[in-house]
């Protein structure tokens, strides 16, 4: 059995202008002690997904359809005391900050302490000792000094750090990982993904691995679902995903990471382009950076371009306006 199944996932914000659809029929599955990433460009519904699962979205977000089963619990649908019994003991939450999950107001042991005794029924001389080995798991130098700090006395790496001891301190099943390196440093960042990958394979806890960035796919996970608007159009192993991916969005998202055995002479191809019409676009040999001249664009037809999106509503604008960039490489 799975450790986690999600199936047929449906989350909805709805709205006066209507309902907007975050995530459409989601379907994946974690194994114990698996790194399943779930990757994707901004807005394509990856921390609407981890929020789900664990009742944590933002109003008027709402699970309109699905399941979401834990070890053969299903806990879609549970609210109030059930789910709170879920979040923290069962399932862990590694966020992108960890200044917004850290009280800086209060001790790294004290916070540590509270978490564990408030999961696991622990006195405080026992909570404090796994306190203390968790900041050793999670390689805090000099331990027992540096539990009795405060967050603005660790370094940002050092932060998170605190922050996967604290997630899993209370021995959880399952960690969600949402963008646990994005405020890093560049050089703490892998530091932090390979801890989180050796602590979920020694204790063997499966975790969910949200990221925009397919090169901490390439080093961190075992499975990979690529999520384009809401739905997941390709899952496999990373080794399958990577190297021999099937749909074209999977492979703009490869071709968007920078290698450092090609030079490149100008700015990366445009991969991706998806019809919403019948007629096609070409904009081969047209390349980003250049926007004003692509050619031959069609009545309304929508662009996307990795992770610029070009949207022109009709050839007119086109011809009189610059195409809108909405967001920009990252
Ligand atoms: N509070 C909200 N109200 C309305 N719609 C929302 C809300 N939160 C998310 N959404 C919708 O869900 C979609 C997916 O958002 P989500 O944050 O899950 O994307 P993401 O893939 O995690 O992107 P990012 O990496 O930028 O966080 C958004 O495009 C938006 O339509």
């Amino acid at each position: 059995m799975s450790l986690l199944e999600v199936k047929g996932l449906r989350i909805e914000f709805p709205s006066r202008h209507g309902v907007a659809v975050a995530v459409n029929d989601v379907s994946f599955a974690v194994s114990r002690g698996e790194i399943l990433g779930l990757v994707g460009e901004s807005g394509a519904g990856k921390s609407t997904i981890g929020n789900g699962i664990i009742d944590l979205l933002s109003p008027p977000g709402r699970v309109a359809s699905g399941q979401v089963v834990l070890t053969g619990e299903t806990i879609s649908g549970y609210s109030g005391e059930a789910i709170r019994q879920v979040r923290g003991s069962r399932i862990g939450f590694i966020f992108q900050d960890p200044m917004t999950s850290l009280n800086p107001l209060l001790t790294i042991e004290t916070q540590l302490v509270e978490t564990i005794r408030t999961n696991l029924q622990l006195d405080e001389p026992a909570a404090s000792r796994k306190a203390l080995a968790m900041l050793q798991a999670v390689g805090i130098p000099e331990p027992e000094i540096r539990i009795k700090q405060y967050p603005h006395q660790f370094s940002g790496g050092m932060r998170q750090r605190v922050v996967i001891a604290i997630a899993l301190s209370c021995d959880p099943e399952l960690i969600i990982a949402d963008e646990p390196t994005t405020a890093l440093d560049v050089s703490v960042q892998d530091q932090i993904l390979q801890l989180i990958r050796q602590l979920c394979k020694e204790r063997d806890v499966g975790c969910i691995l949200v990221t925009h960035d397919m090169g901490v796919i390439a080093n961190t996970t075992d499975r990979v679902a690529v999520m384009y608007r809401g739905e997941v159009v390709e899952i496999g192993t990373t080794g399958q995903i990577l190297h021999d991916p099937v749909h074209d969005y999977t492979k703009s998202l490869i071709s968007a990471v920078p290698r450092a055995d090609i030079k490149l002479h100008r700015f990366p191809r445009v991969e991706y382009i998806e019809k919403v019409q019948t007629t096609a676009i070409d904009v081969k040999n047209h390349w980003l950076g250049q926007q004003e001249t692509f050619g031959e664009l069609h009545d309304g037809h929508l662009l996307e371009v990795q992770n610029v999106h070009l949207k022109f509503e009709t050839q007119s604008a086109f011809l009189k306006k610059k195409p809108k960039i909405r967001s920009g490489f990252r």
